[in-house]
């Protein structure tokens, strides 16, 4: 499997999807930790995490799979939503935990 297809393996396998530098419990980087804790407030239960800095080859072509530079990023539904800066602005409208509410429905 290439490395775009094991990325879409990821993204279409699970209805939420954070590419991010460490794990929930140890964010290596703030704007990973601002997306998690911004996800976990917003009700996420079933997030699916990526940890970027143990998969270099992910790290690398990631931006290419979904044009966006940096890290974290957000997937819902298998569509990107973002980095760190928009999980937070739709945390603060409440437009994330009505995205999640209703991807957890599903
Ligand atoms: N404004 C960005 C901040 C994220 C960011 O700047 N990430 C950098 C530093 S962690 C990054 O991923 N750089 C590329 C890399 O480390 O591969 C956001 O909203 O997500
Ligand atoms: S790892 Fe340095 S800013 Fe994210």
């Amino acid at each position: 499997m290439s490395v775009l297809e094991r990325i879409q393996a990821e993204v279409e396998g699970h209805p939420i999807v954070l590419f991010m530098k460490g794990t929930p419990q140890f964010p290596m980087c703030g704007f990973s930790s601002r997306a998690i804790q911004a996800l976990t407030e917003a009700g996420a239960t079933q997030l699916h995490t990526v940890n970027v800095l143990e998969d270099p080859e992910v790290r690398a072509n990631l931006p290419r799979f979904s044009n966006w530079p940096t890290f974290p990023q957000l997937f819902i539904h298998g569509e990107l939503i973002g980095g760190c800066d928009i999980t937070v602005e739709l945390f603060e409208s409440g437009e994330l935990a009505r995205m999640i509410s209703e991807t957890q429905a599903s």
